[in-house]
Order: C-alpha cells, then structure tokens, then sequence
C-alpha cells in the first residue's frame, strides 16, 4: 500500500496495488503495519458500508465530537465518487480548507480522514458503495454535520448537489463565530 500524506494534516491517501491473475484481482484494504504512520496505535472498533444508487447524490459532511472523536478510512468499492474531507480542527493551520479525490472501484484509492475532520461524497457512477472503518464507534449524541455548500468551506462539487438526506439537507451554515472543534 502507497500512503501519501495531503495538504491537510494527518489526512492521507492511500493506493492499494490490485493483483491480478486468471481468476481475478485481490487487493489490500487494511494493513495496520503498512498504514503506521497515518493511523498509529488506534483501533479499527467498526465497519460499515453504504451504497448510494443516484449520480450526483451527496452524503456528508459529518464528524463526530470528542470523546467519541474518530479516524475513518474510506475506499469505494464499486463505482466511483468524489471524496471530500473538510479541517475543523481548532486551531490548525488548515482550519476549513478541504481537499478531495476521486476514489473508484478501478483506482483502489481510500482516503484516511483523522478526527476533527468532516467527510462526505458526491457519487459519479450510478450504485455506487464505500466501504469505512472507523476508529470509534458510531454515537448519534457525539454527531456532527456541516453543510455541503457552506460558504466558509466552499467545496467545488463536480456535479449539481442531489439527493440530500433529511438530515443533511438542515444542516445549519457555519456561523462567523465557529472557531473549530477542540479533540
Ligand atoms: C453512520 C451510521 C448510521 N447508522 C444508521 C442511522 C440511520 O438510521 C442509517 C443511515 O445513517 P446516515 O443517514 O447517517 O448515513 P450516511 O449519511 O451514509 O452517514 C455516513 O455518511 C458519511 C459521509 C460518513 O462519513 C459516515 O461516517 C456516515 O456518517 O443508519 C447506524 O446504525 N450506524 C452508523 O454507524
């Protein structure tokens, strides 16, 4: 596995090689040897999958707080998506900037979003699913969320924003008072 750190810290990319013979491919997700330097001593404590069937769909942008703070490694394992993660950490140096990629079945690519930061996605093929380990378990009370198109982050989503959830569509605007979230 290739780890490649990005312009946010502790916010990592990683490409996996796919090996491949008569039968197929078999590649790695998770190697707690190999991905040392992004996830160090933590735990993988869940995994969970999702599938998103409509091109342009948006999930995110969510995080948890502190105590139940958490690292996610997330790889597309059919389809293709844009993945966004966006700093809210207090204090940091890139406080609200965000950087995607574009993770696909085909390029076995997985982003490693650390705690404090947000993630979600927009989904580019049809059915598409990501797969998530996470370093904490899932607690509705710690759950947090910023708007897809929050004009403090501005993320520059590839297609016309779709099929927001309930939840993610009342995500209220980051208010010029927001400083970050303390871990
Ligand atoms: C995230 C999660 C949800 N659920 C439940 C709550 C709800 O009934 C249903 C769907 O939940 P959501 O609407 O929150 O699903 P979704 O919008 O796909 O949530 C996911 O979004 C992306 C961007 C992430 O980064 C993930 O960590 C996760 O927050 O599943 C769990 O039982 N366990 C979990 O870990």
């Amino acid at each position: 596995m290739k780890l490649s750190q990005t312009p946010i810290s502790g916010l990592f990319v990683t490409e996996s090689l796919a090996l491949g013979d008569a039968r197929g491919k078999f590649s790695r997700i998770f190697c707690e040897r190999e991905l040392a330097a992004a996830v160090g001593a933590r735990t993988i404590r869940q995994a969970n999958v999702s599938s998103t069937a409509v091109v342009g769909a948006i999930r995110g942008m969510h995080y948890q707080h502190a105590p139940r703070a958490e690292m996610k490694i997330v790889r597309c394992i059919q389809g293709r998506v844009f993945d966004v993660a966006v700093d809210l950490r207090r204090g940091s140096p890139t406080f609200l900037h965000w950087h995607g990629a574009e993770l696909s079945q085909e390029n076995g690519m997985a982003f490693i979003i650390p705690e404090g930061c947000a993630h979600g996605f927009q989904v580019l093929e049809p059915n598409s699913s990501l797969l998530y380990f996470h370093t904490e378990f899932y607690s509705p009370e710690h759950e947090a969320g910023v708007r897809h198109d929050d004009p403090r982050v501005a993320i520059a989503w590839p297609l016309p924003p779709t099929n927001l959830s309930v939840r993610d569509a009342s995500h209220p605007p980051l208010d010029e008072s927001f400083q970050g979230v303390s871990l």
